[in-house]
């Protein structure tokens, strides 16, 4: 650990932007909105929200920042995708639009909208692996389930069977938004795991 204050950015084209950048605060980091290519290259670390893949998607391809953000997870930044955001960090979704760009990275097929076929919302009080002390309450909206992994990937909690936490190296995606129970447990991992790359 560092005294230095490290940069973490969040993907602010579409979606729940504000709520990470308080929990990121909370947590430690230095929060910046990233809206480009100049902003996403002076970050050490990116949350990529809640919101709607298939527009975030979009506005990805023209804001210039899907082939730049496909470079810098293979280049090892570290990167946190909730709900929307784990579609994005997925290698293959589907239930998803056809042509819905994805950044990937993680070695995942997540199933979109996977849990709104039975009820579009819910909350669930889930233990995580590597997050200590009491159970977290997760909301989830729309959001999706992992329906297969590689065995690089961790799986850090589930709801029944479905994977709804998992971790890949620099790479952590979470179903449900942390963001928006004042709960900063997932932030304060999310930041050690910027920390430990040793970017700040
Ligand atoms: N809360 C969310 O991020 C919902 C995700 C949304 N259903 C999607 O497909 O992107």
């Amino acid at each position: 650990m560092t005294g230095k204050k490290i940069r973490i950015g969040v993907l602010a084209l579409q979606g729940d932007v504000r709520e990470h950048v308080r929990a990121l605060a909370v947590a430690g980091a230095e929060p910046a909105e990233v809206r480009g290519p100049e902003e996403l290259a002076a970050v050490d670390g990116l949350v990529l929200p809640g919101g709607e893949s298939t527009t975030i998607g979009r506005l990805l391809r023209i804001f210039g920042l899907l082939e730049p953000l496909r470079a810098a997870v293979g280049d090892g930044l570290p990167v946190y995708g909730s709900c929307a955001g784990m579609i994005l960090l997925a290698r293959d979704v589907l239930d998803g639009r056809p042509d819905q760009p994805l950044i990937g990275g993680l070695d995942m097929v997540v199933r979109r909208n996977a849990f709104g076929r039975q009820v579009d919302s819910f909350e669930a009080d889930l233990d995580v692996v590597g997050v200590d002390g009491p159970p977290m309450h997760a909301v989830f909206i729309r959001a999706p389930w992992v329906e297969k992994s590689g065995d690089g990937v961790a799986v850090l909690a589930r709801v029944g069977e479905h994977p709804v936490a998992v971790r890949q190296g620099h790479l952590l995606a979470t179903s449900f938004h942390p963001e928006l129970t004042g709960d900063t447990r997932m932030h304060e991992l999310f930041v050690e795991m910027v920390r430990q790359r040793g970017r700040a």
